[in-house]
């Protein structure tokens, strides 16, 4: 368990282009030391706002997009090509206007593909395909992405973990099927907090008024099942990135950094 650092920008328009600058970093590094990189995507404002400052920003002509895995943290489950599917807000922001290999994007499945309306038989099939691309060098059923990315929800959810769903209860299945979502729509498809914590990356993004209060309560040691937030973690680094808004309840412990 990696303990979180926090990075606090002045405000999101920022927080999105320093987190796409630092991600483009990441990944080019990932490739240049291990041939090819892995990035699981969130949906949610603040992870289509990173993506649509990547898509605007010139360096990220520095990756090499046919070398990189992409995977998903959660995805509403709904028809393929629905506006709120988190992979078609993805490809709008990014994904259509960079040179990807198609077969190493990852989306979740949609409510009319092979598995029909069964969330679970969906679920199952992501998890087999997180296992299938897992190499003996990874730690388990899932790669060890090299950047995982949530957003934070004003509910401290995370990926589509929300406070006290059986979802964030889960210790054994990388991957599950969602239920009775509070936040539409109520059926989901979500990595499980042992999944997310394989990355070696984890960075949560939080920007925004609204973010304020979930930020101050999973960073002051709340627990993952009534703040999944808290439970987000990577094996080599935790990643808060905030901006001022969202930053604006921490403890004075944490945020701004005592000066000497
Ligand atoms: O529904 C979801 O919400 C969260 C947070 O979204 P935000 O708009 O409040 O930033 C997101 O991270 C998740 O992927 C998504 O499915």
């Amino acid at each position: 368990m990696s303990t979180p650092q926090l990075v606090v920008h002045h405000d999101k328009e920022l927080m999105a282009q320093a987190a796409a600058a630092r991600l483009i970093t990441k990944i080019v590094d990932a490739q240049a030391s291990r041939g090819a990189a892995s990035v699981v995507l969130t949906g949610g404002r603040n992870g289509n706002g990173l993506l649509a400052a990547l898509a605007a920003a010139p360096a990220r002509d520095a990756i090499d997009w046919g070398r990189l895995d992409l995977w998903w943290g959660d995805e509403r489950f709904l028809p393929e090509g629905d506006p709120e599917r988190n992979v078609t807000q993805a490809r709008e922001a990014l994904l259509d206007s960079v040179p990807l290999d198609p077969e190493r994007v990852h989306a979740m499945p949609a409510s009319d593909g092979p598995y029909g309306a069964d969330v679970e038989a969906a679920a199952e099939a992501y998890a087999a395909e997180l296992a299938k691309a897992a190499g003996p060098q990874d730690h388990g059923p899932v790669p060890a992405f090299d950047v995982l990315m949530l957003g934070v929800g004003p509910d401290t959810h995370v990926a589509s973990l929300f406070p006290e769903l059986p979802a964030v209860r889960e210790t054994e299945r990388t991957v599950v099927g969602v239920h009775g979502a509070p936040k539409p729509p109520p059926t989901r498809i979500t990595l499980t907090l042992p999944a997310i914590r394989s990355a070696r990356e984890v960075w949560l993004l939080a920007a925004g008024e609204d973010k304020a209060e979930a930020a101050a309560i999973a960073l002051s040691g709340a627990g993952e099942i009534q703040a999944p937030a808290a439970g987000a973690y990577g094996r080599s680094r935790t990643l808060w990135l905030l901006d001022a808004a969202a930053a604006s309840q921490l403890p004075r412990s944490l945020y701004p950094p005592a000066s000497p």
